[in-house]
């Protein structure tokens, strides 16, 4: 079990904003952000629902709207606090997510991908890992393969942004599968080998996303994009074989005044309206989960029938399992520091202090195979036990034992058998990779691509 962690980030007033000549109405201390509402007169009393200031704590208050004061928070110390909790996460198999919520113009992309010479947390993520499996792999400790895959959600379509000239770029199809979940199919997967090969691909990816946004007005403030790193490791641990898979989700949502403007925040959705109705339902999932697990934390609570409505949108149906289920999920919720904003701000934050209470349950994700091995191995010990005791004491008949014998010899021809599948396979894998690395294949420039076809269900 594992709290969604939330983070909020306050950026610099914007032109706009100085020109309107706005006053400054966010504050942090540590971990608790204060919003003031200026409207009501300081020294105010009375009316509760209505104070001047509103406080909230969160995991993290990230104060970014001035680079000189002296509790200034940079890119680099977003990613030291967050960023290497998801590289942690991914190299102990688990999968990861983050989101980036908050008004249009608040930061989200700024926060995600950063601008030139200012990485944001995308292209850290991507160049702590390379660097890590860098180090690994000179250490001899595993091997690893890393595929990458960029989406936009627009509209309640999916578009592939990193295939070029094809039909299938647009409304892609979302499917479940019985043990891994939810996934888009036909979404192209790419093999990376190091940060560039990423770097090439998030570049192009961003150039589709803004290509789009520019023809179909102002699509980036209304789509959602989602990058993700599909992250295998595999070694020997001691005769061992172990393999465990990461997903790793970065998201960049849609600016959330969209859904505000119809007053939809974990309201009804209203029909034929032009709202995004991912980012409602994304409200009405959050709402859902943090009643789920308040119930659950308080023992004194009814058990209540709570319908989490994840199906009711592409962007909640496709990350499922971030919210609420197998994954280690941080929220980054941005803001504008200035009073004109203020009651998007207030909003954000309220929906930010809700995510708080929602609770996950990550778990490692091992190979189906290395894990059938591992149990098959237990089982050849426990008979081995048995056998061993029998003979001592002759408590065995020799037809029980017999087919003792006959159990774990069959079991330890299987578990050969399966460690030399497993050790093929990933070798294959690795000859591939060490080919592409020779001929210095780029992954962009390659027609080939690993379409996300439906995963093998005989795992
Ligand atoms: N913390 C920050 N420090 C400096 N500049 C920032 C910061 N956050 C945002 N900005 C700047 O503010 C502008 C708007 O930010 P950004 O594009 O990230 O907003 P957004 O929330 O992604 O908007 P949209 O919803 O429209 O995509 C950009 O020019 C960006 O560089």
């Amino acid at each position: 079990m594992a709290s969604v962690k939330v983070a909020v980030r306050v950026r610099p007033m914007n032109r706009r904003e100085k020109d309107l000549n706005a006053k400054f109405i966010i504050s942090m201390e540590k971990n608790k952000t204060t919003i003031t509402n200026l409207k009501i007169p300081e020294g105010a009393t009375g009316d509760t629902g209505r104070e001047r200031t509103k406080t909230f704590t969160y995991d993290f208050s990230y104060f970014s709207a001035d680079s000189k004061s002296p509790n200034f928070v940079c890119q680099e110390m977003v990613f030291k606090n967050l960023g290497t909790d998801v590289l942690k996460s991914a190299f102990e198999g688990y999968n990861a997510s983050v989101f980036a919520y908050g008004q249009t113009g608040s930061g989200k992309s700024y926060t995600m991908m950063g601008n030139a010479g200012d990485a944001g947390l995308i292209p850290r993520i991507c160049e702590g890992l390379f660097s890590k499996i860098s180090e690994k792999t000179k250490r001899n400790e595993a091997s690893f393969r890393t595929e990458v895959s960029y989406l936009e959600i627009y509209n309640e379509r999916v578009r592939d942004l990193l295939r070029r000239k094809s039909s299938k770029t647009n409304n892609l199809r979302i499917r479940e599968h019985p043990k891994e979940g939810p996934y888009v199919e036909d979404l192209s997967k790419h093999l990376v080998q190091n940060y560039t090969d990423v770097e090439e691909l998030m570049d192009a990816g961003n150039i589709n996303r803004t290509t789009a946004a520019t023809g179909m007005n102002d699509v980036s403030s209304r789509s959602h994009a989602i990058f993700t790193i599909n992250f295998t490791q595999a070694k020997f641990d001691s005769e061992m074989p172990c393999e465990t898979v990461s997903k790793i989700h970065l998201v960049d949502l849609a600016g959330s005044e969209r859904a505000d403007a119809t007053g939809a925040t974990g309201v009804r959705l209203k029909e034929g309206g032009n709202i995004n109705k991912s980012l409602v339902t994304l409200g009405n999932v959050i709402s859902a989960l943090a009643d789920l697990s308040q119930d659950a934390t308080n023992p004194l609570s009814k058990k209540k029938q709570v319908f989490v409505p994840y199906r009711d949108s592409v962007l909640t149906w496709l990350l499922k399992d971030s919210l609420g289920g197998n994954s280690k999920t941080i929220m980054i919720a941005t803001i504008s520091p200035a009073d004109v904003n203020y009651g998007e701000t207030l909003s954000t934050l309220r929906y930010a202090n809700r995510a708080k209470n929602i609770i996950n349950k990550p778990t490692i994700n091992e190979d189906p195979n290395v894990k059938l091995i591992r149990e098959l191995r237990a089982e050849i010990a426990r008979l081995k036990a048995l056998l061993a005791q029998g003979n001592q004491i002759a408590l065995l008949d020799s037809p029980t034992a017999l087919s003792m014998e006959e159990k774990l010899q069959q079991n330890e021809a299987r578990v050969q058998e399966l460690t030399k599948e497993w050790t093929n396979k990933w070798n294959e894998t690795q000859d591939i990779l060490k080919v592409r690395q020779i001929n210095n294949f780029s992954s962009w420039h390659l027609t080939e691509y690993f379409p996300y076809k439906k995963p093998n269900f005989s795992k």
